[in-house]
């Protein structure tokens, strides 16, 4: 995709001569750049011209104490003799720097005799000039060497007023904020690889450290810099500059004109996307230098995390939102915050959990169980595929648009998802002590982060509560993106960006709270091209509810044409079971022993005491010719039941659902839900039996 505009030949013209002046006037110590600060510079200028007359004698007087001591250091060979004292060899060196001294007295005695000769020859052929010429050159040298010079001690400074940073963005004073900051030793200096240059944003410089010095350093100083410049640290951005242009010691620097995060928000393109590729990340935001940011979203798992009303559930509506416009992306959405804010991906959600209570906190557990069933499915499946279609035993993009492989990426998204992991309810009410609905919750998750983003499953969890209590490391060191929006203090933005990240200068508590939506960026798991070293401070796309409820009408749209509308957006909420093999893995994956009765607790659900009301209305109505598949919205019919009630009494029921759990049937344009009459039978088998 290509931003562009269209202009006439004497616009370009315009905007080129606009371009030229701008490049020469980059050239330019940093004050003179700006028409403000450069009148501030010529004001300056001109009031140190005015009382030159009234320094000069100081000036003169100072510089000849100094020009005088060097002389007479030189003449004592000072710096040999120093030296030589200092190693206890002075009477070695005694009969040498004795020579030297003697030379160096005669040849400053026929020095000055030779430039007082010469000066009255001059004076006798040319009269006075001379003189005046001679104490002028005299007296300038020495005034020069006598002036004070920048960052000496006791210097005033000598702006008149507030800092402009045309003035801190200029050599020395870059220098003296740099050595202020700790950044660079006292004796130390920079050096510029591009000058200061302003834009409509900020100002940008790129600087080589002196040697040894790194920039990863300096960047921890960011604040002590900011102070150092006397500006906000949001306004600050420090960056190493990598690759063949940069090196360790080469630190980029850019300081916005204004806050950058303050100015009004973007509406994301996804407000009028007409669909999207999630295989592409998704728009997302862009840096405080107006750099496009966008989030990977498949091979990772993303953990948003901040204080309230920061902007949280605006953040991860924009990847859901995303997926949502791809209709080859099936979507999972949990609300823990039980509002309205997700309502619109029902409409194409494969499962909705519409809030947090407890009933809701166990379908939860089903549909993530259906989904880690799925993962394992898909695992077999991908390493029976030819080398061609499935090189790596991940999914590709082929695999996943194409329906009759029944592998779409797949993206889980989970709100406030400590409402569901702090949920102490047993899992099974028989057992109190026993495990709870919430660490069931956490297991799943956590399996499916460590083993999904190959088989197309991704997640992107949100939370208040970011700290180990409530998400484990053993989860939270899945979640591969880490996003961290305002938090209260450092250590919270620690718990969310990762350990050691507050030292290396990444801290979400210095954000302001006026700053919504904006957050630290970190790609911690190395399998997207965000940095891990480094996070970029995002400000993200506005998307409002209105928008994303139009973009999910898209998405249906495009999955209704595609025929990739399935589960709870067709009224299909039956749920597949857990095989046994796959509840083992997952108790493996959470750290714990692997629960023997896995297999039972399927059992469970299958034995009953008496059939089942579904079980016991379909035996009447099912006919004993019947074979194969049918449509599950045709069977309710036949009940008389709704086709959402009447697929989650199946699942209740244990009746196992077919691998591909759409398809055509009966001539059926669309692929629909379907259930085979041998499935049926086997539950009602098991249950007489069992009963
Ligand atoms: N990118 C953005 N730019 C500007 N404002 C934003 C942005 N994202 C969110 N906001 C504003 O921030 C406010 C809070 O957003 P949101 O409801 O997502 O917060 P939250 O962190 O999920 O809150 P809570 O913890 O209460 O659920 C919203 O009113 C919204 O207008």
């Amino acid at each position: 995709m290509l931003d562009g505009e269209l202009v006439d030949e004497a616009e370009y013209q315009r905007s080129r001569a606009r371009r030229l002046a701008e490049a020469a006037r980059s050239r330019l110590p940093a004050q003179w750049q700006d028409p403000t600060t450069a009148k501030q510079a010529a004001l300056v200028m001109t009031g140190r011209a005015a009382v030159m007359p009234l320094r000069y004698p100081g000036a003169v007087l100072r510089g000849t104490a100094v020009v005088s001591r060097a002389w007479w250091q030189w003449v004592r060979v000072a710096d040999y003799y120093a030296a030589a004292k200092s190693t206890d060899t002075l009477a070695v060196r005694w009969q040498d720097i004795a020579t030297v001294r003697r030379r160096r007295t005669w040849l400053s005695l026929g020095g000055t005799l030779a430039a007082v000769t010469g000066e009255g020859v001059w004076w006798l052929c040319q009269g006075g000039v001379a003189v005046w010429l001679t104490s002028g050159i005299v007296t300038a040298v020495t005034a020069i060497a006598g002036r004070h010079k920048d960052g000496a001690g006791g210097r005033k400074t000598v702006m008149g007023g507030a800092r402009t940073l045309a003035f801190t963005m200029g050599g020395d004073s870059l220098v003296e904020a740099f050595r202020a900051a700790g950044a660079i030793g006292k004796a130390e200096g920079l050096l510029f690889v591009q000058r200061p240059a302003n834009d409509r944003l900020g100002w940008t410089v790129v600087i080589d450290l002196p040697p040894s010095r790194k920039a990863s350093d300096v960047i921890t100083k960011r604040e002590a810099l900011a102070s150092a410049l006397a500006v906000d640290e949001v306004r600050l951005i420090l960056e190493r500059v990598r690759g063949d242009e940069g090196h360790a010691g080469r630190l980029s620097l850019w300081v916005g004109h204004s806050d950058p995060y303050a100015a009004a928000p973007v509406v994301s393109p996804l407000a009028t996307a007409e669909s999207w590729d999630l295989w592409n990340p998704a728009p997302f935001g862009a840096t405080a230098r107006g750099d496009k940011v966008a989030l990977p979203v498949v091979w990772t798992a993303v953990l948003i995390g901040a204080i309230p009303r920061m902007g949280k559930t605006f953040v991860m509506r924009l990847p859901l939102t995303a997926a949502a416009l791809d209709p080859y992306v099936r979507l999972i959405v949990a609300d823990g915050k039980g509002g309205k804010d997700h309502r619109p991906f029902e409409q194409v959600a494969h499962r909705f959990i519409r809030d947090a209570r407890t009933d809701s906190a166990r379908r939860l557990i089903a549909v993530l169980e259906e989904a880690a069933a799925d993962v394992e499915d898909r695992f077999s499946r991908l390493a029976d595929m030819d080398d061609e279609l499935c090189p790596e035993s991940k999914v590709t993009p082929q695999i996943t648009r194409d329906p009759a492989h029944g592998m779409p990426l797949t993206v889980i998204g989970i709100d406030e998802i400590q409402n569901y992991l702090e949920n102490d309810t047993p899992l099974d009410p028989d057992e109190p002590k026993g495990k709870k609905v919430g660490q069931r919750i956490c297991d799943l998750l956590t399996y499916i982060a460590k083993t999904g983003p190959a088989a197309g499953y991704s997640l992107v969890l949100a939370t208040q509560k970011p700290d180990a209590k409530v998400i484990p490391d053993k989860l939270r060191g899945q979640l591969g993106t880490r996003f961290a929006l305002k938090t209260m203090t450092y250590q919270a933005s620690e718990t969310i960006l990762g350990a050691g990240t507050y030292k290396a200068g990444m801290d979400a508590s210095k954000l302001l709270q006026s700053h919504k939506g904006v957050g630290l960026l970190l790609g911690a798991d190395g399998e997207s091209a965000l940095s891990s070293g480094e996070a970029l401070t995002v400000r993200t796309h506005l998307l409002h509810i209105a928008q994303i409820r139009s973009a999910c009408e898209r998405g249906r749209a495009a999955r209704d044409a595609a025929g990739t509308l399935t589960g709870d957006a067709i009224g299909d909420t039956a749920l597949g079971v857990l095989p046994p093999e796959v509840a083992a893995l997952i108790d493996e994956a959470a750290g714990g022993e692997v629960d023997e009765p896995a297999a039972e607790v399927v059992d469970a659900v299958l034995v009953d005491d008496e059939l089942p009301e579904v079980l016991g209305l379909l035996v009447d109505v099912i006919e004993d010719d019947e074979q194969g598949l049918v449509a599950v919205a045709d069977l309710a019919a036949r009940i008389g039941w709704e086709p959402k009630r009447f697929g989650e009494a199946l699942t209740m029921a244990g009746v196992a659902r077919p691998q591909a759990r759409r398809q055509r049937v009966n001539g059926s344009a669309n692929a629909v839900p379907v259930v085979t009459f041998e499935a049926i039978r086997a539950a009602v088998v098991a249950r007489t039996s069992a009963a």
